[in-house]
């Protein structure tokens, strides 16, 4: 996959280099590109904010820097990816749509956002999708990206060692996976559950689902409620 992050803050991204996303750069799975907006701009101060239309609070980024840097690294078969207070509720479904692209584009905003002209005429030459990670605010993208790459490069073939584990993991089928152990089996008075140490993996595979079942309608109703009954029977649960 090829990624190009368009910023104005670069040194955002020296985390890339760590860990999954730095071995996956290494390995060739990933092909990470960072560019600084401001290379765009032609002003001695390499201006790239404004007063807004219409008068409020703040500056708008011009059109005319990010204009320039799409053309430059967003070609037609790119996927333009935008975050925004204003998005879509990114989710791990979004992060599996992602994972399929060949090439990602992301637009780091600052200010109070990016000229909405920028999104539109992008939109005319490749898909755009405008993300938000939750209804909060942030100071600008960055910070999305981070996460949104991670998301999505954590399900890039190759990226994880152990693939079975996307398979339980909270979000992919639905639901908030069950608790997880390790030794010691007694710490601290609190003992493993016994079912865990049984040996017994259909009772163990069973144990974890009820588990699943009873975290996700505890702490999220809402993923429950949004659950087919038929979803809920290829867990081989009944409420
Ligand atoms: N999920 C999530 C995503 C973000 C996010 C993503 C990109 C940018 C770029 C700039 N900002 C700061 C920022 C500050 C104030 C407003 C609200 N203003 C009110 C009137 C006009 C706009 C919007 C935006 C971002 C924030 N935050 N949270």
């Amino acid at each position: 996959m090829k990624v190009d992050i368009v910023t104005i803050f670069p040194e955002y991204f020296a985390p890339l280099d760590l860990s999954l996303i730095g071995r996956a750069r290494t390995s060739g799975l990933l092909d990470v590109a960072l560019h600084d907006l401001r290379t765009w701009t032609h002003d001695v101060h390499r201006t790239v904010d404004d007063t807004p239309y219409g008068g409020g609070a703040g500056m708008v980024m011009r059109p005319e820097p990010w204009g320039e840097a799409l053309d430059a690294v967003a070609p037609s078969g790119a996927r333009l990816v935008v975050p925004t207070p204003t998005g879509a509720p990114f989710t791990q479904a979004a992060a599996r749509e992602l994972a399929n692209a060949e090439h990602l584009v992301f637009a780091c905003g600052r200010y109070e956002g990016i000229d909405q002209r920028v999104l539109d005429h992008a939109a005319t030459r490749m898909p755009v999708s405008e993300v938000s990670l939750g209804d909060y605010v942030l100071f600008g993208g960055e910070v999305a990206v981070l996460v949104i790459l991670e998301a999505v490069v954590r399900l890039l073939p190759g990226v994880l060692g152990n693939a079975d584990s996307l398979l339980e993991e909270s979000h992919t089928d639905g639901l908030l996976e069950a608790p997880v152990y390790t030794k010691p089996a007694t710490w601290r008075g609190h003992d493993v559950p016994e079912i865990l140490r049984s040996g017994d993996h259909g009772r163990i595979a069973r144990w974890r689902r009820d588990q699943a079942l009873l975290r996700t309608a505890a702490r999220r109703p809402d993923l429950l409620a949004a659950l087919s009954p038929e979803d809920l029977d290829k867990r081989d649960m009944t409420l």
